[in-house]
């Protein structure tokens, strides 16, 4: 609003420090002081501004850090861990967003015949949807469920994704398929690497459990056990989280993986025609802004016909929350690239790590707390 007229004081300065104080003289300036006053009874007492010999004095940039009272570290239980320097500093990743049948050997040989495909066109780390094996259906689950850990003809799929890795020398993060491990049936995403040794088995964590009457009601629980654990793992191509489709609502997911060092989250995934409008970009966008760094996803393509429909729009986010790729609803590869070093860039803009309020919230990682303790 123009009516608030801002300026700025100088409320002290020496050579090598000083601390500027932005007055707004709008409405919310008449609210009490005391609002504003810290636990030492001082204004303003955690605005200090980084002791900077390269300063320059006239842009009246600063960069602020945080008085320890505020406890940025504590934010993190335990405190998160710096991020690793990635394997490679630039990369192309590959979204296929394929067409899915009843037909599994047709949809294994369609998916080999698009990761050969964004391969060829550079991909180093090739991603697949949300049960591309399969159509998305309880009914579906038990019939096109595979034994991942017996693997060769008792998971077809991810032998499948493992020749191909080591075939075309790339990472895959293959998507998901339904899983039967003894009487239980999971939805599971694979991560093979360039010499196809599966690296990671993420269980979707939260089940997709929704009734919006009307509209649609879809209860992953009547057929499938939910995973326990998150899954971080190091590849080739960086530190990838991984989540699948419904895990992607849960922000603590992504914020425990941000806190292990992960440069990329990747959530297969297969939103609908109800949420998939509203939500499928902004929660992309949300894990992205939030933990700084990437947030590729891959569906499966729309199949009007399906009892289950896709929303598609499969997409890579930037550390800046930015879209940086993205298709519509019909088969599609993306090719996009990664260049890890904004995620540096973008986390000396914004030094959200540091400014964080440990004294007043907390986000605990319950699994590393454990084993550190
Ligand atoms: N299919 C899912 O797991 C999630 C989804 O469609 C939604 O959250 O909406």
């Amino acid at each position: 609003m123009k009516s608030a007229i801002s300026s700025t004081t100088t409320l002290l300065s020496s050579k090598n420090l000083s601390l500027k104080l932005h007055l707004n003289h709008s409405p919310f300036s008449r609210l009490p002081s005391s609002l504003f006053r810290s636990k030492s009874n001082t204004h303003f007492p955690s605005l200090l501004l980084r002791n900077n010999s390269t300063h320059n004095q006239k842009s009246q940039i600063h960069t602020p850090i945080m008085a320890s009272s505020f406890m940025p570290e504590q934010a993190r239980a335990p405190p998160a861990l710096p991020l690793p320097v990635p394997p490679v500093a630039k990369f192309k990743i590959g979204l296929c967003q394929l067409s899915v049948t009843a037909d599994k050997e047709r949809n294994i040989a369609h998916a080999r015949k698009a990761i050969e495909e964004a391969a060829a066109k550079g991909a180093k780390l090739v991603m697949l949807p949300e049960i591309w094996n399969s159509p998305y259906s309880n009914d579906s689950f038990p019939v096109y469920a595979e034994d991942i850990d017996a693997g060769g003809e008792a998971s077809p799929s991810t032998t499948m994704l493992s020749e191909a890795a080591r075939l075309l020398k790339i990472t895959i993060v293959g998507g998901s398929i339904p899983e039967r491990s003894g009487d239980r049936l999971y939805n599971t995403c694979c991560v093979f690497d360039s010499d196809g040794k599966l690296k990671a088995k993420h269980r979707k964590i939260h089940l997709f459990d929704i009734d919006i009457p009307g509209k649609i009601t879809f209860i992953e629980s009547k057929t499938l056990t939910a995973g326990e654990t998150p899954t971080i793992v190091d590849t080739e191509v960086g530190r990838i989280g991984i989540g699948i489709c419904y895990d992607i609502r849960f922000q603590e997911l992504a914020i425990i993986y941000a806190a292990r060092g992960a440069h990329l989250i990747c959530y297969p995934g297969a939103f609908n025609m109800t949420t998939g409008p509203l939500h499928w970009e902004l929660l992309q966008r949300a894990r992205a802004a939030d933990n700084q760094l990437y947030v590729a996803t891959c569906s499966p393509a729309r199949d009007v016909a399906a009892g289950y429909v896709a929303w598609g729009h499969s997409t890579l986010v930037g550390p800046f929350g930015e879209v940086l790729a993205t298709t519509e609803h019909e088969e599609d590869i993306i090719i996009a690239e990664i260049d890890y070093s904004l995620l540096e860039v973008r986390r000396t803009n914004l030094p959200l790590t540091k400014q964080r309020r440990g004294d007043l919230y907390q986000l605990v990682d319950v699994q590393r707390l454990k084993s550190d303790s």
